[in-house]
C-alpha cells in the first residue's frame, strides 16, 4: 500500500505541475528568464529535461547566480542583457498572491532585483505557484523583501519603520552572517501585516532614498499559473488590478 503524500510532497508536486505548464510555452530559439526558488527550479529542470531529451534550443537569462548554475549543469545554454535586452518570455515563483489578481509579492529567496529586471525586460512574465500562496491580502503570510544599499540602511529601515514595517532589520542568512544579495546588497523583511492599500505602499516605499527595490509587483505580471488539486488556473492580464 503506498504512504499517503505529505502536505509538503503534495505542494512539491503542485510547484512542479505549475512549472511543467509553463516550461509548455517555451518554444525554439526563445530567449527565457529563468527564475529563482524552489518553484522556478522545478522549471528549470523541466527546461533541462526538454533541451536534452526534445533537442529544444533557446536562451536562458538567470535572475540568480543559483539559477544559473542549475541551468548551466543541465546543459542549457545562457545569455545575458549584454547581448540582448529583449525576453521572449520570463517565468518565475511568487511568494505571495493576491486571490483573483495579478498582485503579488516575491523576493523571500534573495533575488527580488533580478528578478524584477528580468520581468520588466521580457514581452510575457508568467508566474507559477502552487494554491497555498494565494491570500485575500497581500503581506498575511509574508514579509515584503525590500533590497538596500548597504550605506546607510539603518535610515532606510527607519523609513521603513514609519511607514509600518515591525522592527526591520536586515536579513540574516542560516549561518547568522548578513544576507549579501547577488548584488551585494541587503535585504530588510518588512512585516506590514495584512496590506490594505498596496499600491500606496509600494509609491511610499521607493520615496525612501537607499532603497533599490521592493518585493510588490503589483503592474509587472502577465499572468499567474495557479496548481490546485483540480489542476491548473490560470489568471491573465485582463483581470489586472491593484
Ligand atoms: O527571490 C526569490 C523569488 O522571488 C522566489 O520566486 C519566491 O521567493 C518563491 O520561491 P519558492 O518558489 O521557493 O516558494
Amino acid at each position: 500500500m503506498n504512504t499517503p503524500a505529505t502536505a509538503d510532497e503534495l505542494r512539491a508536486q503542485r510547484k512542479q505541475e505549475a512549472a511543467r505548464h509553463a516550461a509548455s510555452f517555451v518554444e525554439p530559439g526563445m530567449v527565457v528568464g529563468l527564475g529563482t526558488g524552489s518553484t522556478s527550479a522545478f522549471f528549470i529542470d523541466e527546461l533541462g529535461r526538454r533541451w536534452n531529451r526534445e533537442g529544444l534550443r533557446f536562451k536562458g537569462i538567470p535572475t540568480s547566480e543559483r539559477s544559473a548554475q542549475q541551468a548551466r549543469e543541465l546543459g542549457i545554454e545562457l545569455t545575458d542583457f549584454s547581448e540582448q535586452t529583449r525576453i521572449d518570455l520570463a517565468v518565475d515563483g511568487a511568494d505571495e498572491v493576491l486571490r483573483g489578481r495579478l498582485t503579488l509579492i516575491k523576493g523571500l529567496g534573495g533575488a527580488l532585483l533580478r528578478e524584477k529586471i528580468v520581468a520588466h525586460a521580457a514581452d510575457r512574465f508568467v508566474v507559477i505557484v502552487d494554491d497555498k500562496k494565494l491570500v485575500d491580502k497581500l503581506g498575511t503570510t509574508a514579509p515584503v523583501p525590500i533590497e538596500v544599499t548597504p550605506f546607510g540602511w539603518e535610515c532606510a529601515a527607519e523609513r521603513l519603520g514609519r511607514l509600518g514595517a515591525r522592527a526591520p532589520k536586515p536579513r540574516m542568512d542560516r549561518n547568522g552572517q548578513l544576507y549579501v544579495t547577488d548584488g551585494g546588497n541587503m535585504i530588510i523583511d518588512c512585516h506590514f501585516g495584512p496590506i490594505e492599500d498596496p499600491l500606496y505602499l509600494f509609491t511610499e516605499i521607493a520615496k525612501i532614498v537607499g532603497v533599490i527595490e521592493s518585493g510588490m509587483f503589483l503592474d509587472d505580471v502577465s499572468e499567474v499559473l495557479v496548481a490546485t488539486e483540480h489542476g491548473i488556473d490560470r489568471l491573465t492580464a485582463t483581470e489586472r488590478r491593484v
